[in-house]
């Protein structure tokens, strides 16, 4: 089968410099330092980002805090016009824009181009219609000669900090909602992952005015010098729950409202009466999507024991046929771990099971170059073993059997995480109690991942708080006033 290399994947395949993007112009950063951009696919550097310290957060959140002045007074008819503009030159660009994510990240072309860029401008024109029509309650007379209303208005300036598993979709998760809102930002991607943010913070700058999206690259020192800083008003992370844990810390100390999106530990229920075949193939694919590098990933499968030898031989199957490989395979199906660290985690996950569990199909690192690991399915564990109780994000996933709903429940709410979780059978009335009993802040009832628009994504737990997409996503970006006014 031939390759496939579009051109732009071929430019990206260059070496490279990126850019901060400060106050409408790209910027290296203030003392001219820089950090090694790893290709996973070879573990060799290919690009250098800015390595930014407490002076470049500090012109950040300066001209955002310019911009606020205006960009947070403008109608949402002009921030819609902004942003369905942007939402177009996305799609005019979004072959490039492809290429630049497959580069940083590993992941499979054709595939990343079909189900995760056509996301990108659709984000973006759902929130711009979204700002135009945001509800309060009732205005009117609740005391004798007084009318009351509510005003929503933007918080003012947003620290936002995305993370390596979907960098240009998480980015545009957390910007489209809070610029509709008529806030500003200062951004920070994942170290891994600084090109697509970097490339749509300056598509941005030709319809945004300058100040309006600010994107800071660097480790984690820039990202706690960007939640602690005292200019904004709120800060909203997408990582793990360690650093949600660290940014609720450091936002408490005055106050900055919090949106957390962390890990999860996604149960899988699959009930005797489910399709078993359609729902082993299913279930590969969201437990392997971009390697399992996705807090939703469809990682821990709850099966009724009735059916578990069956499901399992199906799932090994049906897992072991989903191919990982080069960004420019149209086989590839995955693409590698994001870094090395996250390599020898999901490895040592798999070389510490227990003597009471078992590979049933890869286990294994894949090649010795790059980050690649094979589809991976686990059975035999028990509820307190560490695979289970501790996201993996790899392309691995765990099989447990239940007797019963009451068993599955317990299992599947017996973890610290409350992000998804999904429901596999025939019985809407079973779905429908399993959904009202699922401690997760989404469920699906045979599917697994497909997320939309309009619909809100966000957890419960140590998954965090907050939601991402959505009404709710836009409306966690405002404020809420009430105004009052004398009549007599
Ligand atoms: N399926 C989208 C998940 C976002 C965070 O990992």
């Amino acid at each position: 089968m031939d390759a496939v290399r579009p051109a732009d994947y071929a430019r990206a395949m260059a070496d490279q410099t990126f850019s901060n993007v400060v106050d409408g112009r790209l910027v290296p950063s203030a003392s001219g330092a820089t950090y090694d951009v790893i290709d996973p696919t070879t573990g060799a550097v290919y690009a250098q980002a800015p390595m930014s310290g407490q002076e470049d957060v500090d012109r950040a959140y300066a001209a955002a805090d310019r911009a606020f002045e205006t960009w947070g007074r403008t109608t949402p008819k002009e921030r819609a016009t902004a942003l369905l503009r942007l939402a177009d030159a996305i799609d005019a660009r979004a072959e490039e824009l492809n290429a630049v994510e497959c580069r940083d990240t590993g992941k499979p072309l054709a595939l990343t181009m079909s189900e995760e860029m056509p996301y990108a401008s659709d984000h973006f024109r759902f929130f711009a219609g979204a700002c135009r029509v945001m509800e309060g309650r009732a205005a009117g007379e609740y005391m004798t000669d007084m009318t009351s209303f509510i005003r929503r208005e933007p918080i003012g300036v947003v620290g936002q900090v995305t993370p390596w598993n979907y960098p240009l979709l998480m980015m545009i998760w957390k910007v489209a909602p809070a610029i509709a809102a008529g806030n500003t930002v200062v951004l920070k991607p994942s170290d891994t992952t600084p090109a697509s943010s970097t490339l749509l913070a300056e598509i941005a700058q030709e319809f945004l005015p300058p100040g309006v999206l600010n994107v800071v690259c660097g480790d984690r020192d820039t990202g706690r010098a960007l939640v602690s800083h005292p200019t904004p008003q709120m800060v909203a992370i997408t990582g793990s729950v360690r650093a949600g844990m660290e940014v609720a810390g450091a936002a408490a100390t005055d106050l900055k409202r919090v949106h957390l999106e962390l890990g999860g530990k996604a149960p899988v229920i699959v009930f005797d009466d489910a399709d078993l075949a359609g729902a082993a193939t299913s279930i590969a694919e969201a437990g392997l999507f971009n390697a399992g590098q996705d807090c939703t990933a469809a990682t821990r499968v709850l099966v009724a024991d009735g059916v578990h030898d069956e499901f399992v031989a199906a799932l090994a199957e049906a897992a072991a046929a989903l191919k990982t490989g080069m960004p420019d395979d149209e086989d590839t199906y995955y693409g590698p771990l994001n870094n090395a660290d996250q390599l020898a985690r999901v490895a040592g996950m798999v070389d510490r099971l227990p003597d009471h569990a078992e590979v049933r199909t890869g286990g294994t690192r894949v090649g010795d170059a790059g980050y690649f690991y094979a589809p991976t399915v686990l059975s035999g564990l028990r509820q307190d073993d560490e695979q289970i109780q501790t996201e993996i994000f790899g392309p691995v996933m765990t099989v447990q059997t239940f007797a019963d709903e009451a068993e599955a429940l317990r299992f599947a709410n017996g973890v610290q995480y409350g992000l998804s979780s999904s429901v596999w059978t025939a019985d809407h009335a079973r779905a429908m109690r399993m959904s009202a009993r699922l401690d997760f802040g989404v469920v699906w009832i045979n599917t697994h991942i497909p997320f939309v628009s309009e619909m809100p994504h966000g957890g419960f737990k140590h998954s965090g708080y907050g939601k991402d997409l959505s009404m709710y996503g836009l409306e966690d970006y405002t404020r809420i006033k009430h105004v009052m006014s004398s009549i007599g």
